[in-house]
């Protein structure tokens, strides 16, 4: 039988993992959600057909909850959860930073915590969700995660203590991208494409290189080397890149992700 799944804080990335669950064929009856807000409730419940119902109620009823407000909203969340949740319900979180000890403190003891870092492309079941396991959590509580994660993208399982590099990797990539194609087009723009075109040319660039990265097997050295002729187009715009300092700065970037991950850690900041 379908295990009950309740979402807690259904924002974005509830919402975003809600709509897969659903549209990978789980029973609207086997899901419930919280939200703050009434209007946000019912717009769920009117938009996926699932019943929205208190935080402590999810927890009594619910085999698996699934937490998705902010880090800096968990340690309130698990105030208002921790008397209601029996240690035989999975918990997951989805937030950010928060590590699974933070969870497994503030639970009744043996209580199993899942981490799972996955990021917004699960509005097209094209997410990368990031899965560990905290003290309690068993082979099967992570064989359940990536089966609910699974049904919006790919997941892959790693130890915690990587998953702050994942966060700033795979959690805030899709923000990197959307900001080289926001350049990009500007650049469009300066050289007089009108900024229409200018976006279709680069997302489809876009799609066609990430399809090319995810199913030639080639490596993007490769990649990038067939299309930079000699004396070419190409390579003007890498010499740029490289004068100013792109890949320098998408390193120092991704540190930066990393360490406020880091600091999200204690869940208050
Ligand atoms: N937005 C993104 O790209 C990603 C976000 N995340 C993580 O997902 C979590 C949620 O992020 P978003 O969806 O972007 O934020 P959001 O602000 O859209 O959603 C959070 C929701 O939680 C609700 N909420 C807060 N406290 C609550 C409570 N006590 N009871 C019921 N509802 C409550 C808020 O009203 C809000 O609707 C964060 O922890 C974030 O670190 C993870 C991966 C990617
Ligand atoms: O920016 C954030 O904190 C969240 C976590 C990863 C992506 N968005």
């Amino acid at each position: 039988m379908t295990q009950t799944v309740a979402v807690l804080g259904t924002g974005k990335i509830g919402e975003a993992l809600l709509s897969g669950m659903i549209r990978g064929g789980w029973p609207a009856s086997k899901l419930l959600v919280t939200a703050r807000r009434t209007e946000r409730a019912e717009e769920l419940r009117t938009r996926y057909g699932v019943e929205a119902v208190s935080n402590a109620e999810a927890a009594k009823r619910a085999d698996t909850l699934i937490l998705t407000v902010k880090p800096q909203d968990m340690a309130k969340l698990l105030d208002e959860l921790a008397p209601h949740v029996p240690a035989d319900r999975l918990v997951i979180s989805g937030a950010a930073g928060v590590p699974t000890a933070f969870f497994e403190e503030r639970l009744a003891p043996g209580t199993p915590v899942v981490r799972v870092m996955t990021n917004t492309p699960a509005l097209v079941d094209e997410a990368m969700s990031v899965i560990s396991a905290g003290s309690h959590a068993t082979a099967a509580h992570l064989a359940h995660t990536e089966e609910i994660f699974g049904s919006v993208g790919k997941t892959l399982r790693v130890p915690e203590s990587q998953q702050d590099a994942a966060t700033a990797l795979s959690g805030s990539g899709p923000a990197y991208f959307y900001f080289l194609v926001e350049a990009m087009t500007d650049a469009g723009i300066l050289l007089g494409l009108p900024r229409a075109q200018a976006h279709d040319l680069i997302v489809q660039a876009a799609i066609g290189a990430a399809v090319m990265l995810r199913d030639s097997g080639e490596h993007p050295v490769k990649l990038r080397e067939a299309v930079t002729s000699p004396a070419g187009t190409t390579i003007n715009a890498i010499v740029e890149l490289e004068k100013h300092g792109v890949r320098a700065a998408l390193i120092a970037a991704l540190e930066a992700a990393r360490d406020r991950s880091r600091e999200l850690a204690s869940g208050n900041s």
